[in-house]
């Protein structure tokens, strides 16, 4: 949400991720369903499609990666793009993100991006997740997340990164961070937004046992705000929309995600002229540890060790699938450096642990 209704992401994306894109067309413009009468256009690409309504300001953000959503490079970096398109545009105040593929809102990251690539391939990958984190969780927009589907970790993140969450009520669409199940360490600042949402003890349990919790229990210990009949999931998002959005200038009166999310000096808030900066300028001033983004293999032993457990090939079996398996798998998060006056709660995670798990036979 805005911190001031003016703000508006004017800043390129912090790595500039169209260069990453190959073979992708992006910025593909056609009539909106349903007449499109207000003017407005669906607009998107391959893997995003935006459906937006200039009437309302509300956009309509769809993930469509068949069959399930996982967070492709392509992905990510059409989902980033997308955004900051909407946000540069000033009729826009809201988006609705939720998914194009039946049963599955997002199933987290795409494990074939971080399995048997090299360390070149895992970095730009892991900065395209960062991007898009900082994409939506500073986003000057109000996002609500239509959650129709299976919502496992990377999914509850982007989930968790909105203002509200909207979960259809379907046992099988369970939500939260299972990565400790996949031998993942939780990075610090995910660690801080679980806590931010759901509490500390609730948080302490669900991220080391690897949760994840169907509709009610969602509900109940606050990881999604509303639960409700799978048809009636968009209209819902709708009505939070309109809740959220008839705050008069949301985040002018300084509760907006800046001022819940971060606890920056003034002088990244503001230029030397006193004018404030754009939200991802601000993001990359209090966090250039973001910009330094490295890698490192470290051995089996030393992850291990930083780990406590090393991830076993048993534990990873259980929970991944098998096309993922068929390859030899790093696992992993990203070094980041850690000498910068960070969020609160947002402090990123500075340890990288890959493993080299044994081929399948
Ligand atoms: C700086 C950033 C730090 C980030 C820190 C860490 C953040 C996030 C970590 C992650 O996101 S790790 C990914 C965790 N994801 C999961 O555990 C989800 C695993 N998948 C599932 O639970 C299920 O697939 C589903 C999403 C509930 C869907 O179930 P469904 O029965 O509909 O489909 P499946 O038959 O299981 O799968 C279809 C097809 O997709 C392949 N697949 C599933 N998940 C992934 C994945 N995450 N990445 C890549 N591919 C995946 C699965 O193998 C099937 O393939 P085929 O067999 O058809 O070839």
């Amino acid at each position: 949400m805005a911190l001031a209704s003016g703000v508006r992401f004017a800043e390129r994306a912090l790595l500039r991720p169209w260069a990453l894109l190959r073979g992708t067309t992006l910025g593909r413009t056609e009539p909106a369903a349903g007449g499109g009468g207000d003017g407005a256009r669906r607009f998107g690409s391959q893997r995003v499609l935006v459906e937006p309504d200039a009437a309302s300001g509300v956009a309509v953000m769809k993930l469509r990666n068949p069959p399930i959503n996982a967070l492709s490079l392509e992905l990510l970096t059409e989902l980033v793009i997308s955004l900051e398109k909407l946000e540069n545009d000033k009729t826009f105040r809201g988006v609705i993100l939720t998914s194009d593929c039946p049963r599955v809102f997002c199933a987290g990251l795409d494990l074939t991006e971080i399995c048997g690539r090299n360390p070149a391939h895992c970095a730009e990958y892991w900065k395209a997740m960062q991007e898009l984190w900082l994409r939506t969780y500073l986003s000057s927009l109000v996002l609500v997340a239509a959650i129709n589907g299976a919502c496992p970790a990377g999914g509850c993140i982007i989930a968790l990164s909105c203002d509200c969450r909207v979960l259809a009520d379907n046992p099988k669409y369970r939500i939260g961070l299972n990565e400790t199940l996949l031998g993942i360490i939780a990075p610090f600042w995910l660690k801080d937004t679980y806590v931010n949402t759901i509490g500390h003890r609730a948080s302490e349990q669900a991220l080391q046992l690897g949760s994840l919790f169907p509709p009610a229990e969602a509900l109940q210990v606050g990881l999604v705000d509303q639960v409700v009949p799978e048809d009636q999931v968009q209209s819902t998002a709708l009505s939070e929309m309109a809740r959220w959005l008839a705050v008069p200038e949301p985040g002018s009166s300084q509760v907006g995600p800046i001022f819940f999310r971060s606890r920056a000096p003034a002088d990244q808030e503001h230029d030397a002229k006193g004018h404030r900066r754009p939200p991802a300028e601000a993001a990359r001033r209090r966090h250039p540890e973001l910009c330094q983004l490295r890698l490192q293999r470290l051995h089996p032993e030393v992850a291990a060790g930083v780990l406590g457990e090393a991830p076993t090939e048993e534990r990873l079996r259980a929970v991944l699938p098998a096309r993922v398996l068929a390859k030899p798998i790093l696992v992993g998060t990203v070094a980041l450096e850690d000498s910068s006056p960070v969020f609160a709660h947002l402090k990123l995670l500075r340890a990288l642990c890959f493993a080299h798990l044994p081929r399948r036979p």
